[in-house]
C-alpha cells in the first residue's frame, strides 16, 4: 500500500492546526499508520533538505524547522502522495489555492504550515528518515484481532 510521509512544521503546531489538518487527511480516507510530536535535530533537518543545501534560503529553513515541535507522520492510501501534496496546495501559500492547507491558513512561503513528500521514492527515503520500523502499526492484523476477539 501507497504511504507518504507528511511533517506540520512548528508554525502548525504553534498555531493549533495540528486537529485540523488531522481531521482533513482522515476525512479524505486515508489512513495513519505513524505519528510522533518531536523536536528536530540540527541533523536530522539538514537530511531531510539536503536537496536544498545550496540554496539560500537553506539556513533559515532548518532553523525555522528546529525551532519548536512538530508533528511527524505517515500516512497510508491509494494515491496518498500525489493527494495529500493537492491538499496541501502550492509551496507559497499565498498561490495556494483556497481548500488546500497552505491556501487555507498562510500567507508565507517561510512558514507553510505542513510538508509532504513530493514523490513515492521521495516517501520512502523520507519515511526511513523519520520513523523506525516499530513506530509504525500495521492495521490489518489489529482489525483482524478485533474481529476474532468480537
Ligand atoms: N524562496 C524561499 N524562501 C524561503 N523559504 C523557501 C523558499 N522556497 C522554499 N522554501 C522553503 O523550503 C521548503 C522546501 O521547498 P520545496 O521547493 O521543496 O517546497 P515544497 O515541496 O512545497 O515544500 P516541502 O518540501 O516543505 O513540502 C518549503 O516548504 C519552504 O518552507
Amino acid at each position: 500500500m501507497e504511504r507518504t510521509f507528511m511533517a506540520i512544521k512548528p508554525d502548525g503546531v504553534q498555531r493549533g492546526l495540528v486537529g485540523e489538518i488531522l481531521r482533513r487527511f482522515e476525512a479524505k480516507g486515508f489512513t495513519l499508520v505513524g505519528l510522533k510530536l518531536m523536536h528536530v535535530s540540527k541533523e536530522l533537518a539538514e537530511k531531510h533538505y539536503d536537496v536544498h543545501r545550496e540554496r539560500p534560503f537553506f539556513p533559515g529553513l532548518v532553523e525555522f524547522i528546529t525551532s519548536g515541535p512538530l508533528v511527524a507522520m505517515v500516512w497510508e492510501g491509494d494515491g496518498v502522495v500525489a493527494s495529500a501534496r493537492k491538499m496541501i496546495g502550492a509551496t507559497n501559500p499565498l498561490s495556494a489555492e483556497p481548500g488546500t492547507i497552505r491556501g487555507d491558513f498562510g500567507i508565507s512561503i517561510g512558514r507553510n504550515l505542513i510538508h509532504g513528500s513530493d514523490a513515492i521514492e521521495t516517501a520512502q527515503r523520507e519515511i526511513a528518515l523519520w520513523f523506525s520500523s516499530e513506530e509504525l502499526v500495521s492495521w490489518q492484523p489489529a482489525a483482524v484481532a478485533w474481529l476474532v476477539e468480537s
